[in-house]
């Protein structure tokens, strides 16, 4: 797992119980896997399809430091099947995952758009090939 982003808990991401806002915490995710698959996948016209169990397993309080981890399970056709871990940096905890989150790639008209791609591919590649 690559884990990509940290962030910073502070005041505005806390629930009335002092610790991070779970929904706060869906909305990180959400955008950091749409991010990774709008690059993946090389279309910004990416959406969130499906997620399976997320399980709640900590939690993080004002100043502790999270990261979102991701990984690919599988490239469909349309979609790309993702898995997401984050962590405490602070603790090390592991405060959620989420086995599957299905990200489906869309053509001009909303449309599921076949995206042809197989592997994770790396920027620095493309960039080599993009400058040879
Ligand atoms: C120009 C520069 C721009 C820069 C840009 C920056 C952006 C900066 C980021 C900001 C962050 C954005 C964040 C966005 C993320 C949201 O928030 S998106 C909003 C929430 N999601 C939605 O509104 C989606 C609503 N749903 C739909 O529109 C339709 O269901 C869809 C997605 C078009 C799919 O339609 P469908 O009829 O189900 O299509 P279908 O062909 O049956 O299935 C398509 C694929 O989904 C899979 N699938 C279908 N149902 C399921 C299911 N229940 N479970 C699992 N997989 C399923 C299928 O297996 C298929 O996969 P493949 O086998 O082709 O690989």
């Amino acid at each position: 797992m690559r884990f990509h982003t940290r962030k910073w808990v502070k005041p505005e991401d806390l629930n009335p119980n002092g610790t991070l806002f779970g929904g706060k915490l869906l909305a990180w995710i959400d955008e950091e896997l749409a991010l990774y698959s709008i690059i993946q996948l090389e279309n910004s016209r990416i959406v969130t399809k499906h997620m399976s169990e997320i399980n709640f397993r900590s939690s993080a309080k004002q100043g502790d430091i999270i990261e979102i981890g991701i990984d690919v399970v599988k490239f469909g056709n349309t979609s790309i099947v993702l898995k997401c871990e984050v962590r405490n940096i602070m603790t090390w905890d592991t405060i959620i995952t989420i086995d599957t989150i299905t990200m489906v790639s869309l053509d001009d008209e909303g449309k599921p758009k076949s995206h042809g791609k197989t592997t994770i591919e790396f920027i620095r590649d493309r960039r080599n090939n993009f400058s040879s």
